[in-house]
Protein backbone atom coordinates (compact mmCIF):
# COMPACT_ATOMS: atom_id res chain seq x y z
CA UNK A 1 0.00 0.00 0.00
CA UNK A 2 1.66 3.52 -0.83
CA UNK A 3 1.18 6.21 1.57
CA UNK A 4 -1.63 8.82 1.09
CA UNK A 5 0.29 11.87 2.77
CA UNK A 6 2.56 13.27 0.75
CA UNK A 7 5.99 14.13 2.66
CA UNK A 8 6.87 18.02 1.57
CA UNK A 9 10.30 17.71 -0.55
CA UNK A 10 11.41 20.86 0.29
CA UNK A 11 11.13 23.32 3.32
CA UNK A 12 7.84 26.00 2.55
CA UNK A 13 9.95 29.28 2.65
CA UNK A 14 8.78 31.40 6.57
CA UNK A 15 5.70 33.72 6.52
CA UNK A 16 4.22 36.18 8.23
CA UNK A 17 0.79 35.80 9.90
CA UNK A 18 -1.53 36.65 12.36
CA UNK A 19 -2.32 40.16 11.05
CA UNK A 20 -5.19 42.00 9.22
CA UNK A 21 -4.76 45.02 7.26
CA UNK A 22 -6.56 47.84 6.35
CA UNK A 23 -6.33 49.55 3.15
CA UNK A 24 -7.40 52.84 2.72
CA UNK A 25 -7.80 54.13 -1.13
CA UNK A 26 -8.54 57.47 -2.34
CA UNK A 27 -9.15 58.10 -5.89
CA UNK A 28 -5.59 59.47 -7.50
CA UNK A 29 -3.06 62.27 -7.44
CA UNK A 30 -0.59 63.10 -10.43
CA UNK A 31 3.31 63.14 -8.90
CA UNK A 32 3.72 66.24 -9.87
CA UNK A 33 1.97 69.54 -11.83
CA UNK A 34 3.82 69.26 -14.98
CA UNK A 35 2.50 68.12 -18.42
CA UNK A 36 4.39 64.54 -18.27
CA UNK A 37 3.02 63.87 -14.62
CA UNK A 38 -0.40 65.19 -15.20
CA UNK A 39 -0.57 62.89 -18.96
CA UNK A 40 0.83 59.61 -16.96
CA UNK A 41 -2.31 60.12 -14.79
CA UNK A 42 -4.77 61.54 -16.42
CA UNK A 43 -4.45 58.37 -19.15
CA UNK A 44 -4.27 55.96 -16.81
CA UNK A 45 -7.77 57.96 -15.29
CA UNK A 46 -9.52 58.22 -18.55
CA UNK A 47 -8.84 54.92 -20.11
CA UNK A 48 -11.04 53.23 -16.90
CA UNK A 49 -13.99 51.51 -18.07
CA UNK A 50 -15.78 52.51 -15.42
CA UNK A 51 -14.68 55.56 -15.46
CA UNK A 52 -15.84 56.44 -19.43
CA UNK A 53 -18.23 53.81 -20.48
CA UNK A 54 -18.23 54.62 -23.86
CA UNK A 55 -16.52 52.03 -26.77
CA UNK A 56 -13.07 52.13 -26.95
CA UNK A 57 -13.41 52.43 -30.37
CA UNK A 58 -15.29 56.13 -30.16
CA UNK A 59 -13.26 57.13 -26.96
CA UNK A 60 -9.78 56.52 -27.61
CA UNK A 61 -9.33 58.76 -30.87
CA UNK A 62 -10.88 61.53 -28.60
CA UNK A 63 -8.18 60.52 -25.41
CA UNK A 64 -5.33 59.77 -27.43
CA UNK A 65 -5.72 62.62 -30.40
CA UNK A 66 -7.18 65.67 -27.99
CA UNK A 67 -7.87 65.40 -24.33
CA UNK A 68 -4.43 63.90 -23.49
CA UNK A 69 -2.62 67.03 -25.68
CA UNK A 70 -4.51 69.88 -24.04
CA UNK A 71 -5.80 68.69 -20.92
CA UNK A 72 -2.71 67.57 -18.68
CA UNK A 73 -1.90 71.46 -19.48
CA UNK A 74 -4.48 72.65 -18.14
CA UNK A 75 -5.37 70.74 -15.48
CA UNK A 76 -1.84 71.01 -14.28
CA UNK A 77 -2.31 74.61 -14.03
CA UNK A 78 -5.56 74.06 -11.82
CA UNK A 79 -3.50 71.84 -9.53
CA UNK A 80 -0.76 74.17 -9.36
CA UNK A 81 -3.12 76.48 -7.74
CA UNK A 82 -3.51 74.26 -4.96
CA UNK A 83 -0.47 71.86 -4.46
CA UNK A 84 0.48 71.43 -1.32
CA UNK A 85 3.99 73.49 -1.69
CA UNK A 86 5.54 72.49 1.94
CA UNK A 87 5.36 68.58 0.59
CA UNK A 88 5.64 69.02 -2.75
CA UNK A 89 2.60 66.89 -3.45
CA UNK A 90 -1.11 67.33 -3.77
CA UNK A 91 -3.60 67.65 -0.74
CA UNK A 92 -5.32 64.50 -1.25
CA UNK A 93 -2.10 62.44 -0.98
CA UNK A 94 -1.42 64.33 1.75
CA UNK A 95 -4.97 63.94 3.81
CA UNK A 96 -4.98 59.93 2.53
CA UNK A 97 -1.86 59.50 4.27
CA UNK A 98 -2.35 61.31 7.47
CA UNK A 99 -5.53 59.07 7.64
CA UNK A 100 -3.93 56.48 7.61
CA UNK A 101 -0.90 57.16 10.08
CA UNK A 102 -3.98 58.50 12.57
CA UNK A 103 -6.18 55.40 11.91
CA UNK A 104 -3.06 53.40 12.92
CA UNK A 105 -2.96 55.18 16.16
CA UNK A 106 -6.30 54.24 17.20
CA UNK A 107 -5.57 50.97 16.65
CA UNK A 108 -2.64 50.95 19.07
CA UNK A 109 -3.95 48.61 21.56
CA UNK A 110 -4.43 45.85 18.57
CA UNK A 111 -0.77 45.25 16.90
CA UNK A 112 -2.41 42.67 14.80
CA UNK A 113 -3.59 45.26 13.11
CA UNK A 114 -1.39 46.89 9.93
CA UNK A 115 -3.11 50.36 8.39
CA UNK A 116 -1.93 51.61 4.93
CA UNK A 117 -3.24 53.52 1.80
CA UNK A 118 -3.15 53.41 -1.81
CA UNK A 119 -4.45 55.06 -4.48
CA UNK A 120 -6.64 54.08 -7.70
CA UNK A 121 -4.64 55.92 -10.36
CA UNK A 122 -1.18 56.87 -9.54
CA UNK A 123 1.07 56.06 -6.53
CA UNK A 124 1.45 53.70 -4.12
CA UNK A 125 -0.92 51.69 -6.28
CA UNK A 126 -3.51 49.33 -4.95
CA UNK A 127 -1.59 46.65 -6.08
CA UNK A 128 2.19 47.78 -4.44
CA UNK A 129 0.30 47.88 -1.15
CA UNK A 130 -1.97 44.71 -1.15
CA UNK A 131 1.26 42.81 -1.99
CA UNK A 132 3.00 44.46 1.01
CA UNK A 133 0.49 44.48 3.36
CA UNK A 134 0.40 40.54 2.62
CA UNK A 135 4.51 40.23 3.09
CA UNK A 136 3.54 42.06 6.45
CA UNK A 137 1.50 39.21 7.48
CA UNK A 138 -1.80 40.23 6.43
CA UNK A 139 -4.20 36.91 5.78
CA UNK A 140 -7.21 38.92 6.06
CA UNK A 141 -7.33 42.93 4.12
CA UNK A 142 -10.15 44.99 4.40
CA UNK A 143 -10.14 47.44 1.16
CA UNK A 144 -11.64 50.77 2.04
CA UNK A 145 -12.84 52.72 -1.72
CA UNK A 146 -12.97 56.31 0.40
CA UNK A 147 -16.44 57.67 -0.98
CA UNK A 148 -19.60 57.91 1.32
CA UNK A 149 -21.90 57.42 -1.53
CA UNK A 150 -21.64 54.14 -4.08
CA UNK A 151 -20.82 54.73 -7.85
CA UNK A 152 -19.45 52.35 -10.19
CA UNK A 153 -16.80 55.16 -11.24
CA UNK A 154 -15.33 55.10 -8.02
CA UNK A 155 -16.14 52.43 -5.68
CA UNK A 156 -16.38 49.73 -7.67
CA UNK A 157 -13.33 50.54 -9.72
CA UNK A 158 -11.48 50.24 -6.08
CA UNK A 159 -13.01 47.02 -5.57
CA UNK A 160 -12.16 45.65 -9.17
CA UNK A 161 -8.67 46.84 -9.05
CA UNK A 162 -8.35 45.21 -5.64
CA UNK A 163 -9.88 41.44 -6.48
CA UNK A 164 -7.68 42.03 -10.12
CA UNK A 165 -4.48 42.38 -8.30
CA UNK A 166 -5.24 38.95 -6.50
CA UNK A 167 -5.28 36.79 -9.51
CA UNK A 168 -1.46 36.77 -9.54
CA UNK A 169 -1.12 35.97 -6.00
CA UNK A 170 -0.76 32.11 -5.65
CA UNK A 171 -1.71 32.47 -1.55
CA UNK A 172 -4.63 34.88 -1.48
CA UNK A 173 -5.20 36.61 1.35
CA UNK A 174 -9.48 37.24 2.61
CA UNK A 175 -10.49 40.10 1.05
CA UNK A 176 -13.50 42.49 2.59
CA UNK A 177 -14.86 45.51 0.97
CA UNK A 178 -16.45 48.49 3.05
CA UNK A 179 -19.68 49.13 1.63
CA UNK A 180 -21.38 53.11 1.14
CA UNK A 181 -22.05 55.02 4.31
CA UNK A 182 -24.07 57.58 2.89
CA UNK A 183 -26.43 56.97 5.65
CA UNK A 184 -24.34 56.52 8.74
CA UNK A 185 -25.45 58.53 11.60
CA UNK A 186 -21.49 59.01 12.68
CA UNK A 187 -21.36 60.14 9.28
CA UNK A 188 -23.99 62.60 9.08
CA UNK A 189 -23.43 63.90 12.73
CA UNK A 190 -19.64 64.87 11.59
CA UNK A 191 -21.16 66.58 8.38
CA UNK A 192 -23.50 68.47 10.74
CA UNK A 193 -20.88 69.47 13.68
CA UNK A 194 -17.99 70.37 10.50
CA UNK A 195 -21.10 72.95 9.22
CA UNK A 196 -21.99 74.24 12.74
CA UNK A 197 -18.11 74.71 13.49
CA UNK A 198 -16.93 76.56 10.21
CA UNK A 199 -20.55 78.61 10.31
CA UNK A 200 -19.29 79.48 13.53
CA UNK A 201 -15.97 80.93 12.74
CA UNK A 202 -17.58 83.36 10.31
CA UNK A 203 -19.54 86.74 11.35
CA UNK A 204 -22.12 86.13 8.70
CA UNK A 205 -24.84 84.00 8.05
CA UNK A 206 -25.74 81.90 3.97
CA UNK A 207 -28.74 82.66 3.16
CA UNK A 208 -28.47 78.86 2.26
CA UNK A 209 -26.13 76.09 1.84
CA UNK A 210 -24.92 74.08 -0.91
CA UNK A 211 -24.31 70.17 -0.58
CA UNK A 212 -22.03 70.03 -3.59
CA UNK A 213 -21.57 66.26 -4.99
CA UNK A 214 -19.14 65.20 -7.47
CA UNK A 215 -21.45 64.10 -10.41
CA UNK A 216 -21.86 61.10 -13.15
CA UNK A 217 -23.18 61.19 -16.03
CA UNK A 218 -27.01 61.15 -16.19
CA UNK A 219 -27.18 57.79 -18.47
CA UNK A 220 -24.90 56.08 -15.69
CA UNK A 221 -28.02 56.84 -12.64
CA UNK A 222 -30.34 55.19 -15.55
CA UNK A 223 -28.40 52.22 -15.84
CA UNK A 224 -28.72 51.61 -12.24
CA UNK A 225 -26.40 53.57 -10.25
CA UNK A 226 -27.45 54.40 -6.47
CA UNK A 227 -25.18 57.28 -6.08
CA UNK A 228 -27.81 59.81 -7.35
CA UNK A 229 -30.28 58.33 -4.45
CA UNK A 230 -27.24 57.60 -2.03
CA UNK A 231 -26.29 61.64 -2.17
CA UNK A 232 -29.93 62.58 -1.84
CA UNK A 233 -30.29 60.22 1.47
CA UNK A 234 -27.02 61.70 2.96
CA UNK A 235 -28.27 65.47 2.69
CA UNK A 236 -31.93 64.93 3.46
CA UNK A 237 -30.56 62.98 7.17
CA UNK A 238 -27.99 66.08 7.14
CA UNK A 239 -30.90 68.65 6.99
CA UNK A 240 -32.61 66.71 9.35
CA UNK A 241 -29.99 66.57 11.67
CA UNK A 242 -29.31 70.51 11.38
CA UNK A 243 -33.41 71.06 11.59
CA UNK A 244 -32.80 73.10 8.36
CA UNK A 245 -35.71 73.72 6.29
CA UNK A 246 -35.73 72.28 3.08
CA UNK A 247 -34.94 75.49 0.55
CA UNK A 248 -31.38 75.75 3.13
CA UNK A 249 -29.40 73.08 1.89
CA UNK A 250 -29.68 72.22 -1.99
CA UNK A 251 -28.42 69.40 -3.79
CA UNK A 252 -25.97 69.83 -6.35
CA UNK A 253 -23.42 68.22 -8.57
CA UNK A 254 -19.98 69.56 -9.92
CA UNK A 255 -17.34 68.69 -12.17
CA UNK A 256 -18.81 67.66 -15.02
CA UNK A 257 -16.40 66.17 -18.28
CA UNK A 258 -17.21 65.81 -21.52
CA UNK A 259 -20.62 66.52 -23.83
CA UNK A 260 -23.23 64.23 -22.02
CA UNK A 261 -26.48 65.66 -19.54
CA UNK A 262 -24.72 65.09 -15.83
CA UNK A 263 -26.78 64.62 -12.68
CA UNK A 264 -28.48 67.69 -12.41
CA UNK A 265 -28.86 70.63 -10.88
CA UNK A 266 -25.36 71.64 -11.65
CA UNK A 267 -23.23 73.34 -9.22
CA UNK A 268 -21.81 76.32 -11.66
CA UNK A 269 -24.78 77.28 -13.07
CA UNK A 270 -26.89 77.32 -9.83
CA UNK A 271 -23.55 79.45 -7.50
CA UNK A 272 -24.46 81.84 -10.80
CA UNK A 273 -28.33 81.73 -11.15
CA UNK A 274 -28.32 82.31 -7.28
CA UNK A 275 -25.93 85.24 -7.51
CA UNK A 276 -27.62 86.40 -10.24
CA UNK A 277 -31.27 86.49 -8.46
CA UNK A 278 -30.51 88.34 -5.75
CA UNK A 279 -28.99 85.79 -3.14
CA UNK A 280 -25.67 87.34 -1.36
CA UNK A 281 -24.31 84.88 0.97
CA UNK A 282 -24.17 81.12 0.77
CA UNK A 283 -21.44 78.41 1.92
CA UNK A 284 -20.80 74.97 -0.09
CA UNK A 285 -20.26 71.70 1.34
CA UNK A 286 -18.93 68.87 -0.63
CA UNK A 287 -20.28 65.55 1.78
CA UNK A 288 -19.34 63.39 -1.20
CA UNK A 289 -15.85 63.99 -0.93
CA UNK A 290 -13.37 62.31 2.31
CA UNK A 291 -10.72 65.15 1.52
CA UNK A 292 -10.18 68.35 0.20
CA UNK A 293 -8.85 67.76 -3.49
CA UNK A 294 -9.09 69.68 -6.75
CA UNK A 295 -12.31 69.43 -7.18
CA UNK A 296 -13.32 70.86 -3.68
CA UNK A 297 -9.92 73.63 -3.49
CA UNK A 298 -10.03 74.93 -7.00
CA UNK A 299 -13.90 74.16 -8.29
CA UNK A 300 -15.23 75.60 -5.25
CA UNK A 301 -13.30 77.33 -3.00
CA UNK A 302 -11.75 78.79 -6.39
CA UNK A 303 -13.68 78.99 -9.36
CA UNK A 304 -17.34 78.87 -7.68
CA UNK A 305 -16.27 81.31 -5.35
CA UNK A 306 -15.14 83.74 -7.86
CA UNK A 307 -18.41 83.57 -9.85
CA UNK A 308 -20.64 84.06 -7.22
CA UNK A 309 -19.04 86.83 -6.17
CA UNK A 310 -18.47 87.97 -9.85
CA UNK A 311 -22.35 87.82 -10.78
CA UNK A 312 -23.22 89.72 -7.21
CA UNK A 313 -22.99 87.89 -4.76
CA UNK A 314 -20.83 89.08 -1.23
CA UNK A 315 -20.10 86.42 0.64
CA UNK A 316 -19.13 82.85 -0.17
CA UNK A 317 -17.60 80.16 2.48
CA UNK A 318 -16.27 76.80 1.17
CA UNK A 319 -16.86 74.12 4.44
CA UNK A 320 -13.37 71.86 4.09
CA UNK A 321 -14.36 68.42 4.04
CA UNK A 322 -13.45 66.23 6.95
CA UNK A 323 -10.17 65.37 5.81
CA UNK A 324 -8.18 64.48 8.86
CA UNK A 325 -10.15 66.21 11.51
CA UNK A 326 -10.88 64.39 14.54
CA UNK A 327 -14.83 64.07 13.33
CA UNK A 328 -13.44 62.77 10.15
CA UNK A 329 -11.15 60.38 11.80
CA UNK A 330 -14.28 59.45 14.53
CA UNK A 331 -15.90 58.44 10.67
CA UNK A 332 -13.66 56.32 9.23
CA UNK A 333 -12.57 54.56 12.72
CA UNK A 334 -15.98 53.88 13.27
CA UNK A 335 -16.34 52.20 9.86
CA UNK A 336 -13.16 50.21 9.55
CA UNK A 337 -14.43 48.99 13.53
CA UNK A 338 -17.98 47.95 12.19
CA UNK A 339 -16.59 46.33 9.08
CA UNK A 340 -13.94 44.34 11.05
CA UNK A 341 -16.74 42.92 13.16
CA UNK A 342 -15.38 38.96 13.32
CA UNK A 343 -11.81 39.47 12.06
CA UNK A 344 -10.49 40.77 15.47
C1 LIG B 1 -16.51 60.74 -16.91
C2 LIG B 1 -15.62 61.17 -16.09
C3 LIG B 1 -15.69 61.18 -14.64
C4 LIG B 1 -16.59 60.55 -13.76
C5 LIG B 1 -17.77 59.68 -14.06
C6 LIG B 1 -16.17 60.91 -12.44
C7 LIG B 1 -16.80 60.50 -11.27
C8 LIG B 1 -16.35 60.80 -9.99
N1 LIG B 1 -15.17 61.40 -9.61
C9 LIG B 1 -15.12 61.54 -8.25
C10 LIG B 1 -14.10 62.12 -7.49
C11 LIG B 1 -13.02 62.85 -8.00
N2 LIG B 1 -12.79 63.16 -9.30
C12 LIG B 1 -11.65 63.91 -9.40
C13 LIG B 1 -11.07 64.40 -10.57
C14 LIG B 1 -11.51 64.11 -11.86
N3 LIG B 1 -12.67 63.47 -12.23
C15 LIG B 1 -12.70 63.31 -13.60
C16 LIG B 1 -13.68 62.67 -14.36
C17 LIG B 1 -14.74 61.91 -13.85
N4 LIG B 1 -15.06 61.70 -12.55
C18 LIG B 1 -11.50 63.90 -14.12
C19 LIG B 1 -11.13 63.94 -15.57
C20 LIG B 1 -10.76 64.37 -13.03
C21 LIG B 1 -9.35 64.97 -13.07
C22 LIG B 1 -9.34 66.39 -13.09
C23 LIG B 1 -9.83 66.89 -14.38
O1 LIG B 1 -9.26 66.53 -15.42
O2 LIG B 1 -10.81 67.63 -14.34
C24 LIG B 1 -11.11 64.08 -8.07
C25 LIG B 1 -9.90 64.93 -7.71
C26 LIG B 1 -8.59 64.20 -7.74
C27 LIG B 1 -7.42 65.03 -7.23
O3 LIG B 1 -6.31 64.60 -7.47
O4 LIG B 1 -7.56 66.07 -6.59
C28 LIG B 1 -11.95 63.42 -7.20
C29 LIG B 1 -11.80 63.28 -5.71
C30 LIG B 1 -16.33 60.98 -7.74
C31 LIG B 1 -16.68 60.93 -6.25
C32 LIG B 1 -17.08 60.53 -8.81
C33 LIG B 1 -18.38 59.85 -8.87
C34 LIG B 1 -19.24 59.79 -7.96
FE1 LIG C 1 -14.11 62.76 -10.95
FE1 LIG D 1 -13.07 69.35 -12.02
Amino acid sequence: MTDIVAEPTAAHPPVKSGKVGVLLVNLGTPDGTDFTSMRRYLKEFLSDRRVIEWSRLFWYPILYGIVLNTRPRKVGKAYELIWNRELGESWLRTYTRNQAALMAGAFGSRPQVVVDWAMRYGQPSIGSRLEALQKAGCERILVFPLYPQYAAATTATVNDKAFESLLKMRWQPALRTVPPYHDDPVYIDALALSINKHLATLDWEPELVLASFHGIPKSYFEKGDPYYCQCQKTARLLRERLGWPKERLQVTFQSRFGPEEWLQPYTDATVERLAKDGVKRIAVINPGFVSDCLETLEEIAGQAAESFLHNGGEKFAHIPCLNDSPEGMAVLNHVVRRELEGWL
